[in-house]
């Protein structure tokens, strides 16, 4: 049976995903989320002509030449101005961030003015007109778009928004995705597996993939293998309205795999299963409802290989943001067999080297090895049928982290 290439795969995963609908969040819960549409200034900062240092307002035009006396007449501080007007002769004690008054035309740094008397400075160097001022909309004026649609809400991008003088902002809502694992065998980490048990962790790497990418999780547990129980269990995310339900494992072939005929059974269209990648060929994937359902191997390191190459574009789309895997190119430190026709994504390490990356691929590679996966910061990819490579060959890597 020919087996769906990957690219093809995604592409159905992804076929008409769309951005969920916008919803308005405080800024404190805005960080990593995507904005909905631009978002344009409601003030001018800064509003008005502010000192950039402390000192003291001047007239240029009184300390071309130095050193000269001027008679400070008051002060402007940050959150109460002055209200006169600085003539000739005259200076204004000032601070960081306080309007500029009337009348001056820049400012003389504290450190190159010295007290003569009270009430009188002596100016030690001189200063050009407009030095040290900060012009009324320098950062941005009513009215300008600070910050695009789409545009990825990072630490700078929510201090921009309030600087704006917004304290909500509307962004795409995070999507819902429920997991359900599956499986007689399994019993949660913490409870003593009886005799042929293991214990069930896909649940919680997956989930904090999910959560990592802005996500919110629905974990439904661990459904017994029965073809009931596990529709059942979608049924109970569809309640839920999980925009994406992924369920781990019963995904093969065996006589306990029975995730397919679930989903058939809680009426699902199953669009394919199988898929030519190692680890992770029994991938599926289905709609239900409104929501798609990720069927990943059970095997741990296939389910969170499948989770980077279908969960998280899934939820990227949904929130509005583009992604775009971090592919690299690097050469072998070690040699590597010819590959049969699933693309291969091998366990490996990165490390820069003189001429760039170089990966060394783990000896074993075996889908349930939790261990190498956790030593790996990148997966090699190797395309179907790539012959054996030397070490120094060049290959192209999917950086983890
Ligand atoms: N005759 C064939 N057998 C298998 C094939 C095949 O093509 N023909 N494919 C193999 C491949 S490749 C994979 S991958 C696995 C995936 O099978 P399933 O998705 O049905 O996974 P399970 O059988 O349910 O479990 C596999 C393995 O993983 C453990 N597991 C399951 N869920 C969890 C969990 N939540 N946490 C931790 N570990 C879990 C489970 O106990 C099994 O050990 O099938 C091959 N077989
Ligand atoms: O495709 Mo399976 O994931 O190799 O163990």
């Amino acid at each position: 049976m020919s087996l769906l290439p990957v690219d093809e795969a995604l592409e159905r995963v992804l076929e008409g995903l769309r951005p969920l609908p916008a919803e308005d969040v405080p800024l404190e819960e805005a960080v990593g989320r995507s904005l909905t549409g631009s978002l344009r200034a409601l003030r001018t900062q800064p509003p008005f002509d502010a000192s950039a240092m402390d000192g003291y307002a001047v007239r240029s035009d009184d300390v071309r030449e130095v050193p000269a006396e001027l008679t400070v007449i008051g002060v402007s501080a940050a959150g109460q101005r002055f209200t006169g007007t600085v003539g000739p002769g005259e200076a204004v004690r000032i601070f960081t961030g306080a309007p500029v008054p009337e009348g001056a035309d820049a400012i003389l740094l504290q450190e190159n003015a010295e007290p003569v008397a009270d009430r009188r400075i002596r100016a030690l160097e001189p200063v050009a007109p407009g030095r040290h001022i900060r012009r009324a909309g320098l950062d941005f004026r009513e009215g300008d778009v600070v910050l695009e649609d789409r545009r990825i809400l990072d630490p700078a991008a929510i201090s921009l928004a309030a600087a704006a003088g917004h304290p909500r902002l509307t962004v795409a809502r995070r999507p819902l995705v429920a997991v359900i694992a599956t499986g007689d065998e399994l019993v949660p980490p913490g409870t003593l597996p009886g005799p042929d048990q293991i214990v069930a962790s896909n649940s919680f790497g997956i989930a904090a993939l999910a959560r990592q990418d802005g996500a919110d999780v629905l974990d439904l547990g661990i459904a017994p293998d029965r073809k009931e129980a596990i529709a059942e269990t979608l049924r109970k995310a569809l309640l839920a309205s999980a925009d994406l339900i992924v369920t781990l494992g019963g995904a093969s072939v065996g006589e306990h795999d029975l995730v397919r005929a679930a989903l058939a059974e809680a009426g699902a269209q199953l669009s394919f299963w199988k898929i030519a990648m190692r680890p992770g060929k029994p991938l599926m994937f289905a709609r239900l409802g409104k929501a798609r359902v990720l069927g990943l191997p059970g095997n741990p390191v296939s389910s969170l290989v499948c989770a980077h190459l279908f969960l998280r574009p899934m939820i990227a789309r949904l929130s509005g943001r583009i992604y775009a895997p971090d592919l690299r190119p690097a050469v072998l430190a070690r040699p590597m067999k010819a590959n049969d026709g699933r693309r291969d994504y091998v366990r490996a390490t990165v490390a820069s080297g003189p001429g760039g990356l170089i990966a060394t691929p783990f000896e074993r590679q075996d889908s349930s090895m939790l261990t190498t996966l956790a030593a790996a910061n990148a997966l090699i990819v190797r395309e179907p049928h790539a012959p054996a490579a030397e070490a120094g060959a060049r290959c192209q890597v999917l950086v983890l982290r």
